[in-house]
């Protein structure tokens, strides 16, 4: 089984990145400029939210941290928005989900501009998608995109099953490995909690993507023997040996199923790490005006 590394992954990536930085730099451009808003004090918010700050300081871009307190009004948030999208030194701007429950994310993420939407959380950045037009792809799809690529893995004619059908990941990543792009050209099946005999399904998976949300649910009898595994979840487990009380878990019984996978990525260490990369890729892809 070959682990599909995301620290090795993103480093790649990353130094390609930083590179580009710095010749956009120095051509007389200013640093590609992230913003990522934080409403609350969520502690695995809190903990995205300063990896991308970090990953914009390792490859040279400007970052900032916009921090909100968790009782804000729905209509002070938006005003934030509206100035996010009006300042002129800031390329993208991410809001970082979930949000208080009085906040509807709805309302939210249609008022950003979806020139600044790094995310590509906004309709018409996912209509985009769907069509195949230059936009900015979902930060997790688009790591997994770009994992897939740095390993060589054949998409074009695989069958490809994904699991869970959020809008984030699950619903776009099956858009994305149909599309007539590469990677894509698979063939797909997108399962969900209605799915009528999920191992089934699963068992004819080239390239099983994992995405539900529940820890170690996708066990070796439901993989077929050298497929390709992504595990997208991260779940926190109570474990009293971690210094902080728990550790993070995949969708997938990771020492089950790497003796059946050809290629599996890990949790932490794997997908996670790309999501970040990729959102860097789309604030270097901002800063260009290139959506
Ligand atoms: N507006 C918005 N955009 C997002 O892209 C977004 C979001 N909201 N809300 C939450 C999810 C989740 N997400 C992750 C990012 C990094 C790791 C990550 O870095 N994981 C590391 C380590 C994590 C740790 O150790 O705590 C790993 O898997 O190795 C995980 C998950 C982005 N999301």
């Amino acid at each position: 089984m070959t682990l599909l590394d995301g620290k090795v992954t993103a480093r790649a990536y990353k130094e390609k990145i930083a590179l580009e930085v710095q010749e956009w730099v120095a051509r007389g451009n200013r640093p590609p400029h992230l913003a990522a808003v934080l409403v609350g004090d969520n502690p695995a918010s809190v903990a995205y939210v300063n990896g991308k700050v970090k990953d914009c300081e390792q490859v040279g871009m400007k970052s900032s941290l916009i921090k909100l307190p968790s009782d804000i009004s729905q209509e002070d948030l938006l005003a934030k928005v509206a100035e996010l999208n009006a300042d002129e030194g800031l390329d993208g701007f991410i809001v970082q989900l979930p949000l208080p429950n009085h906040i509807d994310e709805k309302t939210v993420t249609l008022a950003i501009d979806p020139k600044k939407d790094v995310d590509g959380f906004h309709p018409e950045n996912v209509g985009r998608m769907a069509l195949n037009l230059p936009t900015y792809l979902p930060a997790t799809p688009h790591g997994i995109l770009m994992m897939l690529e740095h390993y060589n893995i054949e998409t074009i004619g695989k069958h490809c099953v994904v699991v869970g059908r959020s809008n984030i990941v699950g619903s776009p990543m099956s858009i994305l490995m149909a599309r007539n792009a590469n990677p894509g050209n698979a063939t797909v099946t997108l399962t969900h909690s209605r799915t009528v005999d999920l191992k089934t399904e699963c068992l004819r998976a080239d390239i099983l993507i994992a995405a539900i949300g529940k820890a170690n649910f996708i066990t070796a009898d439901m993989v077929k023997p050298g497929a390709v595994v992504i595990d997208v979840g991260i779940n926190r487990v109570d474990d009293a040996s971690r210094e902080r009380g728990y550790r993070l878990t995949g969708d997938v019984d990771f020492d089950g199923v790497s003796a059946v996978a050809s290629h599996l990525t890990p949790v932490p260490g794997g997908v996670g790490l790309m999501t970040r990369v990729a959102l860097l890729q789309n604030t270097l892809q901002a800063a260009r005006g290139e959506n």
